[in-house]
């Protein structure tokens, strides 16, 4: 699959969102939508209504990350509400198989997010359940932090394994992506790209994502994996 790239509405004005998704409308291909509840991160953002709303205003699929204690109770209404993608932390669902399928009964990508310190491995023999793993390059709760380096041989190994089942699971990599970074990333394995202050964080926002998918293909393109 080609690279695609999912701005952080984490990084955009609250007070506009609509506004500001419409700014990457033409240049990028989801809207990344980090949903914060204070208690599976350390950070409160926005739940379903303000998804709902989103909904009527953006040409753009969203991509909903849920970074929440309870996401088995969550996950299946923000697929319902019309998200295309939703993504629940391994480190929070207490029935994540059965979350996961509710959220494809729905018609959403059912997605698996881990933490920078869970393993892939463990997840092995769930990737059937699964249309996209989200590995964070940074701990969640907050955008603008340092890329952490020491995730990438988990990427490697998360396209390992990937590629060993043959399964179309698309491999997302979340937090500190940016023109420095973004290589390594393709380069390891990944083919989703969440960047937030390096999207919203430009002057020119859509040709921040521009210039990343640019990055993204060229790294791909020399890519072993
Ligand atoms: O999930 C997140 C934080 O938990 C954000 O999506 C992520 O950090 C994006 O922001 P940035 O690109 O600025 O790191």
């Amino acid at each position: 699959m080609a690279p695609q790239i999912a701005p952080s509405i984490l990084s955009a004005d609250f007070a506009r969102l609509a506004e500001d998704v419409a700014r990457i409308a033409d240049s990028a291909d989801w809207v990344h939508v980090d949903v914060m509840d204070n208690h599976f991160v350390p950070n409160l953002t926005l739940g379903l209504p303000v998804v709902q709303a989103l909904l009527q205003h953006s040409t753009l699929p969203l991509d909903c990350h849920l970074m929440i204690e309870d996401p088995d109770r969550w996950a299946p209404e923000y697929a319902e509400a019309g998200a295309k993608s939703v993504t629940i932390h391994a480190e929070a669902a207490k029935a994540p198989i059965r979350t996961l399928r509710t959220i494809r009964a729905a018609g959403a990508r059912a997605g698996l997010g881990v933490n920078p310190a869970t393993p892939v491995d463990g997840f092995e023999d769930i990737l059937g359940e699964i249309d996209m793993l989200l590995l964070m390059t940074v701990e969640p709760g907050f955008g603008g932090q340092r890329f952490l380096d020491v995730v990438l041989p988990k990427v490697r190994r998360a396209r390992e394994l990937i590629k060993g089942r043959d399964l179309p699971i698309w491999l997302q990599v979340d937090g500190g992506v940016s023109a420095e970074t973004i290589e390594r990333c393709a380069d390891a394995g990944a083919d989703v790209f969440v960047a937030g202050s390096a999207v919203y964080g430009a002057d020119d926002p859509a040709e921040a994502v521009g210039k990343l998918r640019a990055q993204a293909e060229e790294a791909t393109a020399k890519a072993d994996w």
